[in-house]
């Protein structure tokens, strides 16, 4: 039980936190601090003992659920051998990790070769898309429109989601922003979504199919790595399911993107920080279409974020390749040994209740209920999704799929965000005790730990019906 120590004086924590941290998406006139006493499984304690159920799951990245005994218990252990080391020296936590990670559990005689640890899945997303362009010896990146992949200038580059890159997002109306100038490195070039509710090529799924099954966005991005030459491309990175974004790709989009970076001998780098590690009901998203990648990058469920932890996972061939060279890429607390002790027991956890089995049961159950709220109400024009990772698309006409917010995923942030239908819901889900709602506009992204409960999934579907009821009320038929 989650122990709230009574020493602490909330009203100050509140004024110095007010007065002397900078806060993110609010300005000073807008910001409410919300202090959070403790957190423990799905819920997060409040000072005054209220909890809330926490349908965010943080970031989607507390997979094991918070202080997860295992975890908590292997943390305290190992602060009682170890301050820092840096990662020239090696630990017993640090070869146990990369040991369940490569052996145990994607297995000594799959695609995998070797692991490099390091704080964040920015500086994984960073790693590997130098590791690519040194083994391909090539400068050029392609990304896609919406995906998320980070804040740090690399990974923010590949970003595409225009709210969400570090700029600024005024509160007085819709077009005051400022976007970090020249926050864009160089050699990053864009493809489409695979965003079929509202396909920015505008085709409609499954028809858009070409007469050899090809789907248009696949076949765009191919001519866009060909206008440059595939030559100059070292990888292209992509999530499987997008995680900021909210999107869940047609079932053909990933093996016809594997095979055609294979056709153009294109590295793929599969960003799995968000649905690694059982979010998808599959250890990782990319095992739903059988298909592997050249590098794999993860963090979030990696350590179940109970410390910060993230890694690049490359196969073989690239693994070989960098045994030839010295090479210096250093974090100094990447490999940090207390955080590689929190990686092992969360791995030796997830392996023992096996996770990825449990998040898809979880799934199972959730996905249900929220097709029952797909047919109650007028505002939920979509629901997909798997384990313990959905999309809710919220529409205001069901028949003309109308959005409440017409710029959605391109969206600033800037403005009165008072009626997208992510805040409205989230505004409204708080009412029952539940945090539930999503990033983009007009669409919900929802997700526990992958340990949830039966009661708390229904807990979290009677707040979601009760918001989308006083959502329905702004629909038009
Ligand atoms: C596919 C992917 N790659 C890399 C990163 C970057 O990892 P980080 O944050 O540096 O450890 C992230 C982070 N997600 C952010 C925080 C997010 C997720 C959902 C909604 C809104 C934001 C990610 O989803």
């Amino acid at each position: 039980m989650a122990k709230i120590p009574e020493s602490v004086d909330w009203k100050k924590v509140v004024e110095w936190d007010e007065k002397y941290y900078m806060h993110l998406d609010a300005t000073k006139e807008e910001y409410q601090c919300v202090p959070v006493a403790a957190a423990e499984g799905n819920y997060l304690i409040m000072p005054d003992g209220t909890k809330l159920l926490d349908f965010f799951n943080q970031l989607y990245c507390v997979n094991a659920g918070q202080c997860n005994p295992r975890i908590q218990g292997a943390i305290r252990e190992a602060t009682e051998r170890y301050g820092h080391l840096w990662e020239a020296y090696t630990t017993d936590y640090r070869a146990k990790a990369a040991k369940l990670l490569i052996e145990d559990i994607l297995g000594a005689d799959s695609w995998a070769g070797k692991v490099s640890f390091v704080s964040t899945g920015s500086e994984a997303v960073e790693k590997a898309m130098i590791l690519a362009k040194l083994y391909k010896n090539r400068p050029n990146i392609i990304t896609r429109e919406y995906g998320y992949h980070g804040w740090t200038l690399g990974a923010g580059s590949a970003t595409r989601l225009r709210g969400v890159r570090s700029g600024l997002s005024g509160a007085g109306n819709s077009n005051d922003v400022r976007s970090v100038p020249n926050h864009q490195a160089g050699g990053f070039y864009l493809a489409p979504a695979p965003n079929c509710f509202k396909c920015s090529l505008g085709h409609t799924y499954p028809e858009c199919k070409m007469s050899d099954g090809k789907l248009p966005c696949v076949l765009a991005t191919e001519y866009q790595i060909k206008s440059i030459g595939p030559d100059t491309v070292a990888a292209m990175i992509s999530e499987v399911a997008f995680g900021a974004a909210t999107i869940h790709p047609p079932k053909e989009y990933i093996p016809q993107i594997r095979q055609m970076t294979k056709d153009l001998d294109i590295l793929w780098i599969c960003d799995e920080v968000l649905t690694g590690f059982g979010r998808l009901g599959t250890w990782f998203a990319h095992q739903q279409y059988d298909v592997t990648p050249d590098i794999m990058t993860v963090a979030k469920g990696l350590v179940s974020s109970a410390l910060p932890a993230g890694a690049v996972i490359v196969n073989k061939e690239i693994a070989e390749f960098m045994d030839e060279w010295r090479w210096w890429h250093v974090g100094t607390f990447s490999a940090h040994p207390v955080s590689m002790a929190a990686v092992v027991a969360n791995l030796e956890y997830m392996l023992e209740v096996d996770i990825p089995k449990m998040a898809a049961d979880a799934g199972e159950y959730f996905g249900n209920k929220l097709r029952e709220l797909q047919e109650k109400h007028d505002c939920v024009g979509l629901v997909t999704g798997k384990g313990m990772l959905w999309q809710v698309e919220i529409v205001k006409n069901k028949k003309t799929k109308e959005l409440f917010a017409p710029e959605d995923r391109h969206t600033t942030y800037s403005g009165d965000l008072s009626m997208y239908p992510s805040v409205f819901v989230r505004v409204k889900a708080i009412e029952k005790g539940v945090l539930i709602g999503g990033f983009a506009p007009n669409t919900l992204r929802i997700g526990a730990s992958l340990n949830v409960a039966k009661d708390e999934m229904d807990q979290g579907i009677a707040a979601l019906d009760y918001a989308l009821g006083e959502l329905d009320k702004y629909c038009t038929k």
